[in-house]
């Protein structure tokens, strides 16, 4: 399955089956799909307010945006609403934890697929269980056939995928290849979600300065837009939209990119030369903690991306999404959806540090997981505005 995925493919059938999913993260398709990112970000609230009320104590807030994360997915790129949020039991949400786990025995199998895939394929030892991609696809399956059977379309990703399908083009797009899609949405889209999630929630509990003016702004655009959240909305949200890009640099979900060199390049300055096939490793981290291009660096500072600001980040030394044509597809989809979440959160909640939050700087990382995470997790207190 994850062959077949966008994360999987190489060369020109990956350069084809991007070109048919670019078009799910135009404008006009994440506008049809900002209210079920809403309805599900509203979920998430409703379990805060369950939370709140049942225990006054600090929230493991990784594992609790883990949930959102997965019914994000569920409902955009599988089409079938799940809910992770409330059912700790929820079969896609334990489903997709076991696929993302890379933990114990788990580590050398995927040190293996990233050193040596074809080895890999060779001694038949596959990256994904069976019995979850038999869970994965018979989902996807069961969505495919009953919208087609009852001519009913969702304003989701699959729907794209089956509206090419059947377009004017007809391109030869099979259900599997449907499949493989979604499923490299929830490979891209789980963890790097919840750790975006978590990673802004504690950079804004620890500054509260900075929450209070996102709150500020929050609640202005949504009085002026029905008290909805929307994709027109979340365009007014200008100092959030600094807020995220400052808490990208400071705490990069990939901290490190990879490249296959294509072909023999020389840099004579650097008396370098890299031959074709040479494995390239892009240190994302620490180019975004590199004082030489963000002066002062382990000092949280969003004012870093105001637009007159912007315009001196150097290219290439600012890398949260990728770069070039392999970057993040689902980028816009990925800001709508921390933006709506964290518009919900704000307009409700206060994030407050706790005993347990990890408050060093520059922050100490677990080790002890193949995630990126501070050392102890991430906890926070969340309190109710209107208790205050
Ligand atoms: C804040 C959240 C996210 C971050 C920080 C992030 C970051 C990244 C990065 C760094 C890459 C590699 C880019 C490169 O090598 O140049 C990537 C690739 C990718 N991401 Fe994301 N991502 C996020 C959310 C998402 C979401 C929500 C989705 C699903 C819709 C997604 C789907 C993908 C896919 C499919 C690729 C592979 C693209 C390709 O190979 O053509 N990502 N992401």
């Amino acid at each position: 399955m994850l062959g077949r995925s966008l994360l999987g493919l190489q060369d020109e059938e990956w350069r084809e089956m991007r070109h048919h999913l670019s078009p799910a993260f135009t404008g006009s398709k994440l506008r049809g799909m900002s209210g079920l990112i809403e309805s599900t970000c509203e979920k998430f609230n409703e379990f805060l307010a369950k939370r709140v009320d049942q225990a006054d104590e600090p929230l493991d807030i990784y594992n609790s945006f883990r949930r959102l994360a997965a019914d994000l997915i569920a409902t955009i790129a599988f089409g079938a609403p799940s809910d992770s949020i409330s059912d700790p039991e929820s079969e896609f949400y334990k489903n997709g934890l076991t696929i993302t786990d890379f933990s114990g025995k788990r580590a050398p199998i995927m040190m293996g697929f990233l050193l040596a895939p074809s080895l890999m394929k060779w001694l038949g030892i596959s990256f994904i269980q069976q019995r979850l991609t038999d869970f994965f696809t018979s989902k996807i399956f069961g969505v495919i056939k009953y919208r087609e059977e009852n001519n009913k379309t969702r304003a989701d990703m699959i729907q794209l995928l089956l509206d090419v399908r059947s377009g004017d083009q007809k391109k030869d797009i099979s259900n599997m290849d449907i499949t493989s899609q979604a499923f490299s949405f929830f490979l891209g889209g789980f963890d790097t979600m919840a750790t975006a999630f978590s990673f802004v929630s504690h950079c804004l509990a620890l500054h509260p300065e900075v929450q209070a003016k996102v709150r500020e702004e929050v609640k202005e655009v949504m009085s002026k837009h029905d008290n909805k959240m929307d994709y027109e909305a979340t365009k007014e949200l200008l100092y959030m939209d600094m807020v995220i890009s400052e808490v990208l640099r400071l705490y990069p979900v990939a901290p490190m990119l990879d490249r296959l060199c294509g072909s023999t390049v020389s840099f004579p300055e650097f008396d370098l030369t890299i031959e074709k096939g040479t494995s390239v490793i892009i240190p994302v981290y620490g180019l975004h903690t590199d004082p030489d291009y963000f002066p002062d660096p382990f000092k949280f500072d969003p004012e870093r991306f105001t637009e007159e600001n912007k315009k001196n980040i150097k290219s290439f030394t600012y890398l949260p999404f990728g770069e070039g044509p392999r970057n993040c597809i689902g980028k816009r989809f990925a800001l709508l959806e921390l933006k709506i979440g964290l518009s919900k959160i704000l307009n409700e909640y206060q994030l407050e540090v706790c005993e347990k939050t990890n408050v060093t700087n520059p922050l100490v990382y677990t080790t002890s997981s193949s995630l990126v995470q501070p050392e102890g997790g991430f906890w926070l207190n969340v309190k109710p505005l209107n208790k205050q």
